[in-house]
């Protein structure tokens, strides 16, 4: 349970302090109700026989001093102090429990904009490795559980556990043999009750193992449709998601029914003492004045003890059930936090540099500018878990308003050169610098350097119009900047025939429009951004010949005043680069100008 508690701590982003104020705030609730509850027994008494006012000093006191010429009047007066303090403990119940919803939900709320400020931060190599469905998961469906099944059940048992305590303490000063008994059969519903913990926690993991196969499931099949029609395969989908869906059934259903299990078994267990009790009493004669008042005290005393110890009993098996979501949360905030350190201590480690190295942060430290030149210097790169470098000894120095070409057959290493380039790939070995100046100084300013065409755009669900001034708010868009690169991509013909123009939405990845006119949108969004190097993975190659002439054109006018690094499997598209890279099993075996390297002529690097 400490382990628990300090993975809980440490996924919610709520201080000690708040959480140390909302247990007072139930503490007080309990006091009250135990105060309440206490109340009412002895009035029930002081009801069936007044003369009690008499036996006690200070009800005798109060009677003495209240005026009134009759002890019914007298209990009269104590029974509204019992509603008044009845009253006020409801208004602080309702008013505790809006806060603690309130608490719960701003912090799931937190937690889901933690969770996505870190995916969208961390080194790249992180989601190399991981499946997206897992990561909507996370940010879905577990931190909605770490609302509903870690936070409301840890704070309510904390909460209950109170209740149980003050309440079981009320009674056993009222009769400790009765009340022992009590315990006992509790701690026997407790100890049976527990005996399924591994078993909830096994089915909270498959409920939620289940879950990220659905999303997973929903993605191949709905992402893929085109190919899941033509090839005929959506009743192997249908199948695939009838075994998550039953396995989500089955475990969900256990874990459901055993959470009714507590107050099933408590209520009998009172029900069968508070009968043995009377029944006992009655064969031996007790007082039954004294009878009555035990036995008001215990029937009011379960009112709240059979909901509240049930209700500890289930949060108890909620909080087993989820502890893998829990752990989930836990050791992913961990791997993201991890990950992000020793991509700094590798980058510092690396260059031996004392300035403040920032990955994915926007700030204002070391402001890189590009007036000179851009050299790359003995760059090794591997994958995560690959001993072979993808990337061997590569150097090459790029003048400001040059172009060059990385060209070689697929998995030479072009994408991966790119990525290194653009920052998203941190090296093993080399450096890379702008006028003297390494990149990983201050990786965000070098990013809001370059513009990036990929192979595939993506493209939101959005219209024309946001897709290119992407990440940009509606009102801070530039409508002159837009037009230039609408016209330079050659997408003023395809706007003017939509109805809606600039406002056409492209729906989902675009499937509303042709592959040349996604690369289009691609290229204006690169172009709109303006940025001073521009990088273009094969960027032209979903293009019809006219288009991609009149695009290329556009691109070549751009030399001069823009940087670019062209990615190309067509020679031709390479004819006007100023140099030109041939890469092989991730080294630079040619490097010189379009005679050179493709007529014949080679200088190598
Ligand atoms: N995430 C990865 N994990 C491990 N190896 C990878 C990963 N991505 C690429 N590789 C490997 O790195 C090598 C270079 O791949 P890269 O994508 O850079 O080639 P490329 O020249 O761009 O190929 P293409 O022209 O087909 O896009 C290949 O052997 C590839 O298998």
């Amino acid at each position: 349970m400490k382990k628990y508690f300090s993975k809980f701590l440490y996924v919610i982003s709520a201080k000690k302090r708040t959480i140390f104020i909302l247990l007072c705030l139930f503490l007080l609730i309990s006091v009250l109700d135990a105060l309440g509850i206490g109340l009412v027994g002895p009035f029930m008494s002081l009801a069936t026989n007044p003369d009690l006012v008499f036996k006690s000093s200070w009800l005798n006191w109060g009677y003495v001093n209240s005026g009134f010429q009759s002890t019914s009047q007298y209990i009269a007066l104590l029974g509204l102090g019992i509603i008044i303090i009845f009253g006020i403990k409801s208004l602080l119940y309702f008013q505790v429990q809006r806060y603690i919803y309130d608490f719960s939900l701003t912090q799931q709320g937190l937690l889901k904009l933690r969770l996505l400020h870190g995916y969208l931060t961390v080194n790249y190599t992180y989601h190399l490795n991981k499946n997206s469905a897992l990561l909507i998961q996370n940010i879905i469906h577990e931190t909605f559980l770490f609302c509903y099944s870690v936070t409301l059940p840890l704070l309510s048992s904390a909460a209950n556990s109170v209740v149980v305590s003050a309440l079981i303490l009320l009674l056993l000063k009222t009769d400790f043999s009765a009340t022992a008994s009590i315990l006992l059969m509790l701690t026997l519903a407790f100890a049976f009750y527990n005996k399924f913990k591994d078993q909830m926690a096994y089915w909270g993991k498959e409920g939620s193992e289940s879950d990220t196969e659905m999303i997973r499931i929903i993605n191949h099949s709905v992402g893929g449709l085109k190919e899941t029609r033509v090839i005929g395969c959506e009743s192997y989908f249908e199948s695939q998601m009838n075994i998550q869906a039953q396995r989500h059934a089955l475990t969900g259903s256990l874990f459901q029914v055993f959470q009714s299990l507590p107050r099933i078994a408590i209520e009998a267990l009172l029900v069968t003492f508070i009968v043995c009790f009377i029944s006992v009493s009655l064969v031996f004669n007790q007082n039954p004045q004294n009878l009555i008042s035990i036995l008001s005290i215990f029937a009011v005393a379960s009112i709240r003890l059979i909901p509240a110890a049930s209700q500890l009993m289930s949060a108890i098996g909620t909080l087993r059930n989820s502890s893998y979501s829990l752990n989930k949360l836990y050791f992913d905030l961990k791997e993201l936090e991890t990950n992000k350190l020793e991509s700094i201590k590798s980058i510092k480690s690396l260059y031996k540099s004392e300035s403040n190295v920032t990955i994915g942060k926007s700030t204002s430290i070391q402001k890189l500018n590009f007036r000179n030149v851009l050299i790359l210097n003995k760059i090794n790169y591997s994958y995560p878990n690959v001993s072979e470098n993808a990337l061997e000894n590569v150097s090459l120095t790029l003048k400001k308003g040059q172009s060059i070409a990385l060209i070689g057959k697929s998995g030479a290493g072009k994408t991966t050169l790119v990525d290194v380039i653009l920052g998203l790939l941190i090296p093993n070995h080399g450096d890379i610098r702008v006028d003297g100046v390494s990149i990983y100084d201050n990786l965000r300013s070098w990013q809001n350097l370059i513009g990036y065409i990929p192979q595939s755009i993506f493209l939101m669900d959005d219209t024309i119009e946001r897709n290119i001034a992407f990440g940009v708010l509606d009102e801070q868009i530039d409508s002159q900047k837009l037009q230039k690169a609408i016209q330079t991509a050659q997408l003023e013909e395809l706007i003017s025939q939509l109805p809606d123009g600039i406002k056409t939405a492209v729906g989902e990845r675009g499937v509303r429009l042709s592959g040349g006119q996604r690369q289009r949108i691609g290229i204006a969004r690169a172009l709109y951004h303006q940025r001073e190097i521009l990088i273009l993975d094969e960027a032209t190659s979903a293009l019809d010949n006219e288009t991609e002439n009149l695009i290329s054109e556009a691109i070549r006018s751009l030399s001069g005043t823009k940087t670019l690094i062209l990615i190309a499997h067509r020679l031709s598209t390479v004819e006007h680069c100023d140099r030109i890279y041939v890469l092989e099993r991730g080294r630079i075996v040619k490097s010189g100008n379009y005679q050179e390297v493709v007529l014949g002529q080679t200088i190598s690097s």
